[in-house]
């Protein structure tokens, strides 16, 4: 008999962000906010001799793209924890341009080993150990906090332990477009860029949709990250008056209400996301 756990997190835009670098991993992270969507990654592990991981990429219709071995940070879930398994995570959405797939790997991952092995950690040390492996890997800030739930997203504190975080459930439509990827560590990993990052983050927490979107697009604006080809799109909403900002840290765009696909059609293949009601959980564990 084969034990699968098969497990699934939503995906997270960033909208705005600004660093806290504490002492320790679990102290260090990020405030800010953004969506939770219905589009993410999906996980199945089943007990193997060794750790491996296998990544897919799959079309709209769940055909496979491309598939590559090896992640390092959902390796260290396997290292932590003291296990070996095979891991295989499949996605539609691209990796590395914001839409913190990794951190929504690495949930979806640790869910499915902990119900494998029945480890006991239950949601909020899956959650710690998961945002430990971004931040150790310096691939997400915020990502694993906010995928501990759905709707749109505002945290007022670092990690998982104890941060104020607030949800707006909406049943909008946001589209997302990606021009390609803006690696994280290049980004998080500038004291440069942090201090623009920090100096453009807005105080507050967004009431709503709407404000979400224009603090996201007024920090996107100051932080000096939109580049010229977000920079086109981003000049063809505002003229369409579709509310629209930066995928934090993509090379993308994110848009919503009336004629936000349309517009966003013209520069590439857009995502059409729910917002999510809930964020990462176990699916299945199945014998076969
Ligand atoms: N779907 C996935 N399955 C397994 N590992 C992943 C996945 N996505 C990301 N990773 C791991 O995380 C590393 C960093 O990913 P990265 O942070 O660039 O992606 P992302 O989270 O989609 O991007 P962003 O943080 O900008 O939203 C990858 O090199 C890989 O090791
Ligand atoms: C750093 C970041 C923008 C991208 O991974 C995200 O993790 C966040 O909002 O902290």
């Amino acid at each position: 008999m084969v034990r699968t756990a098969v497990a699934f997190c939503p995906g997270h835009i960033s909208g705005y962000f600004k660093k806290v670098a504490g002492e320790t991993p679990e102290t260090t992270g990020s405030l800010g906010a953004g969506i939770v969507v219905d589009e993410g990654v999906r996980v199945t592990a089943s007990a193997a001799d060794r750790p491996c991981v296998v990544i897919r990429q799959v079309d709209g219709r769940g055909r496979t793209l491309s598939e590559s071995t090896g992640a390092p940070p959902v390796e260290y879930l396997m290292t932590e924890l003291g296990v070996a398994a095979r891991v295989e995570t499949t996605c539609h959405l691209p990796i590395g341009s914001g839409f913190g797939l990794s951190a929504a790997a690495l949930l979806a991952s640790a869910t499915a080993l902990d119900a494998l092995f029945d480890l006991g950690l239950g949601r909020e040390g899956v959650a710690a150990l998961a945002h430990r492996a971004e931040v150790v890997h310096n691939t997400g800030l915020g990502d694993v906090a906010a995928c501990q739930g759905g709707g749109v997203v505002c945290r007022e504190g670092p990690g998982t332990a104890g941060a104020r975080i607030t949800r707006v459930m909406t049943d909008e439509t946001v589209h997302a477009l990606s021009f390609g990827p803006l690696p994280t560590p290049e980004v998080i990993g500038s004291p440069e860029q942090l201090a623009r990052v920090a100096a453009a983050f807005p105080p507050e927490c967004p009431r709503d949709f709407a404000e979400f979107f224009s603090f996201s697009r007024a920090f996107a604006e100051k932080s000096g990250l939109v580049r010229p080809e977000v920079r086109a799109a981003l000049d063809a909403c505002d003229e369409a008056g579709v509310p629209a900002s930066m995928t934090m840290l993509g090379l993308g765009v994110f848009a919503a209400g009336e004629g936000a696909g349309e517009v966003l059609a013209g520069f590439g293949d857009v995502y059409p996301l729910s917002v999510a009601e809930e964020g990462f959980r176990l699916v299945e564990v199945r014998e076969s």
